[in-house]
């Protein structure tokens, strides 16, 4: 059920539709007619180019946005380091490389600490100086940011996986809501501040250090279905007139942390144009589309987003989801079945159950990580389950959403995420795999052998 027709409506306007080239202006005048950079703006603005891509791009590929502000954005000190708890994503700490499944309990609630101080890297691959590959993120924070701060990141997009508590976001572009069952994205450069509005926060982050995500190809489903385009919302311009505050600007630049000031703020774009702009979606409004016949299909078929590398099919990440739906398959084992991925598989619970794992196992807040060819499934009890049970029309995942951030790379682990935060599950194996019973049963039973002190047949 999309979270705007259950919860309290999100307070700000939005512009609709996925890749859309958007327009908007807080004062009506505001953007120049026919041109981007006339020798004087409108109403005495500066112009700025924000690129998201290469000025030579192709045009399927390019995002550019045009942006009318009071200041223009170069105008602040040296950007200077300043102390930040290693959030582990630089080429210098490498992860590391484990074939083991993982997976970690709830990370904690931290109410010490706002937005930017919140982040821990968790796993990662690659090298945002290269734009190469991605970090994986938990944020969990419970101060507002203050209220002359504004962050960006020059090593990737965003991707913004609330769990629990409402995100306030104000971007240079606009005010944008978050909860959880929504995502956000906020592409690399835009400059935010993060407000907490209803108390403390707990999400999930991927931020991809190359390209960006768009929606899969939808191939013989057709023109409609997963996530339909016009469900994506981008802010409209919303601006102070401020030249008087000292501000800090916050710069993640390389997993280091930077920070100059300015005497006036950053969120003073009167008007901006272009394809180039954060944006939020709710997970509710998923199309999910399944097997009305027999077998497990693959789960590509929930794909939210999807950031590709440059081999047609294969994602450097892909977003996907696993909403509330029926199950109708006849003769089918119908949970995920036991597999070896050469793609890399890091989930998250934002809230429920996940039909793969026994309840209590793999909890909302928590995660997993199934690494490239690293042997998972449906855990014992869950198997023993759903290859007995009669079949009828079921529906999973009510009032549930996991979500799989999948990529082909190998995902590393950072040194927070095995050792620091103290939620790595040591039997996760154990309970899970170990406890298989063979259930062979050779045509000829006289060839039946004791394994694991279970007799076959
Ligand atoms: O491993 C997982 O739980 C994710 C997953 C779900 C599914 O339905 C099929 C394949 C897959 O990797
Ligand atoms: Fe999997």
């Amino acid at each position: 059920m999309p979270v705007t027709e259950f919860k309290f409506p999100d307070t700000y306007q939005y512009q609709n539709g996925f890749a859309s080239y958007n327009e908007s202006e807080a004062i009506t005048g505001a953007l120049p007619v026919g041109q981007n950079s006339p020798q004087k703006a409108p109403y005495g603005l500066y112009a700025e180019k924000l690129s998201g891509t290469a000025f030579t791009a192709p045009r399927h590929e390019d995002l550019q946005s045009w942006l009318y502000r009071i200041l223009p954005s170069a105008a602040h000190s040296a950007f200077e380091p300043v102390e930040w708890k290693p959030v582990g994503s630089t080429h210098e700490q490498k992860p590391h490389q484990l074939p083991n499944q993982i997976r970690w309990d709830p990370f904690d609630l931290d109410e010490t600490v706002d937005w930017v101080h919140s982040l821990n890297t968790v796993s990662s691959a690659g090298d945002p100086t290269l734009k190469s590959g991605l970090g994986i993120m938990i944020f969990a924070a419970g101060k507002n940011m203050n209220s002359n701060e504004a962050f960006y990141s020059a090593d990737g997009d965003f991707l913004i996986v609330p769990q629990h508590g409402v995100l306030d976001i104000r971007t240079e572009l606009g005010k944008i809501l978050v909860r959880p069952n929504e995502i956000c994205v906020i592409p690399r450069g835009i400059r935010y501040q993060v407000m907490l509005p209803e108390g403390p926060v707990r999400g999930y982050i991927l931020e991809l250090y190359q390209g960006h995500f768009q929606l899969p190809e939808l191939g013989p489903i057709g023109s409609n279905s997963l996530a339909n385009a016009r469900d994506f919302q981008a802010p409209v311009a919303s601006y102070d007139f401020d030249v008087e505050t000292t501000w800090h600007i916050l710069s993640k630049f390389d997993g280091k942390l930077f920070s100059a000031t300015q005497n006036h703020t950053p969120f003073d774009i009167v008007a901006w144009h272009g394809l180039y702009y954060p944006y939020k979606y709710d997970l509710g409004r998923f199309n999910t589309i399944g097997s009305i016949s027999y077998d497990h299909p693959d789960p590509s078929i929930f794909t939210v987003l999807t950031a590709p590398s440059d081999h047609v099919g294969t994602a450097i990440a892909d977003f996907v989801i696993f909403p509330p739906r029926w199950l109708v398959q006849e003769d089918t084992f119908r949970p995920p079945w036991f597999h070896r991925n050469t793609m890399s598989e890091f989930m998250g619970l934002i809230h429920g159950d996940y039909d793969a794992k026994a309840k209590g196992s793999f909890r909302p807040a928590g995660a997993s990580l199934h690494n490239i060819m690293s042997g998972h499934g449906p855990d014992s009890n869950t198997f023993e389950t759903a290859s007995n049970i009669e079949l009828q029309p079921s529906k999973v995942g009510s009032n549930s959403m996991a979500f799989m951030f999948e990529s082909c790379f190998m995902l590393g682990v950072t040194e927070w995420g095995l050792n620091k935060c103290r939620k790595v599950q040591e039997d996760y194996n154990e309970k899970s795999w170990e406890p298989m019973k063979v259930h062979f049963v050779h045509p000829d039973k006289t060839k039946t052998t004791a394994v694991n002190g279970t007799k076959g047949g």
